[in-house]
């Protein structure tokens, strides 16, 4: 992605209050690492343009990079919406993968229809540690797809990340991430010097780091 239109879709994040700071009282991840900045994704979904243009970004990448996907699939929750977006505009089939199997009915971990061999893209709509995504490329890969690469809208840049996806030998492209979001941020005057001397903390040693309450 260019780094203008990584920062036109953190633009459009700050525009919908999507990411929140909150270093006092931080947040927990699904990772369980704390965090004093939470990026909330499913808001787009609220947002008619927003969506839009996010399913238009998601698109072009798919169409440009992964010419050869044949089905797409959403990593359970966030990520299913937005696929099942970006597959009805390229008219591909769509599946998605859920974070357990489920315990009655069919019993499945992946919902749709999947032949084996077929090459997948994967939807995310954020990347932390990489782990969510990941367990889904395992498990459309036991069920006997091809996975040929994924997309993100945000990706905080973690190595921890970077490392699992290459060792995984998944390539992935996000619409944007944590550095646009922060550069984009300072230069709007919206994160305070001293909240930014915390994220700069934070951002050093996400799984080590404690917030200290405000006093
Ligand atoms: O890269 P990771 O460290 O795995 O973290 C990122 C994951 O966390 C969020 O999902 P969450 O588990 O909050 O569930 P949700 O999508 O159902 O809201 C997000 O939607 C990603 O799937
Ligand atoms: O890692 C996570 O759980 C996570 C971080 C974040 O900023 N946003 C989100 O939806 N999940």
């Amino acid at each position: 992605m260019s780094k203008i239109s990584e920062k036109q879709i953190a633009e459009k994040l700050l525009q919908i209050q999507a990411v929140k700071l909150r270093p006092s009282e931080p947040f927990t991840w699904a990772s369980g690492w704390k965090s004093p900045i939470y990026c909330d994704n499913r808001k787009i979904l609220s947002y008619p343009y927003v969506r839009d243009y996010v399913k238009s970004e998601m698109c072009n990448v798919v169409f440009e990079t992964f010419a050869d996907a044949a089905v797409l699939a959403g990593v359970a929750t966030g990520g299913i919406p937005l696929g099942a977006l970006v597959a009805d505009q390229l008219k591909l089939p769509f599946i998605y993968v859920r974070a357990k199997a489920k315990e009655h009915g069919m019993g499945n971990l992946i919902e749709g229809v999947l032949q084996p061999g077929q090459p997948v893209v994967v939807v995310e709509d954020l990347i932390s540690t990489g782990k969510s995504s990941l367990e889904a490329v395992n498990a459309i890969r036991a069920a006997g797809g091809e996975v040929i690469g994924m997309v993100s809208v945000f990706n905080y840049g973690f190595d921890v990340a970077v490392k699992a996806f290459e060792a995984a030998k998944v390539p992935f492209y996000s619409l944007s991430n944590y550095s646009a979001l922060i550069e984009l941020a300072v230069e709007k005057g919206l994160v305070s010097a001293e909240e930014q001397a915390t994220l700069e903390a934070w951002r050093s040693a996400p799984d080590k780091w404690n917030a200290t309450p405000a006093i």
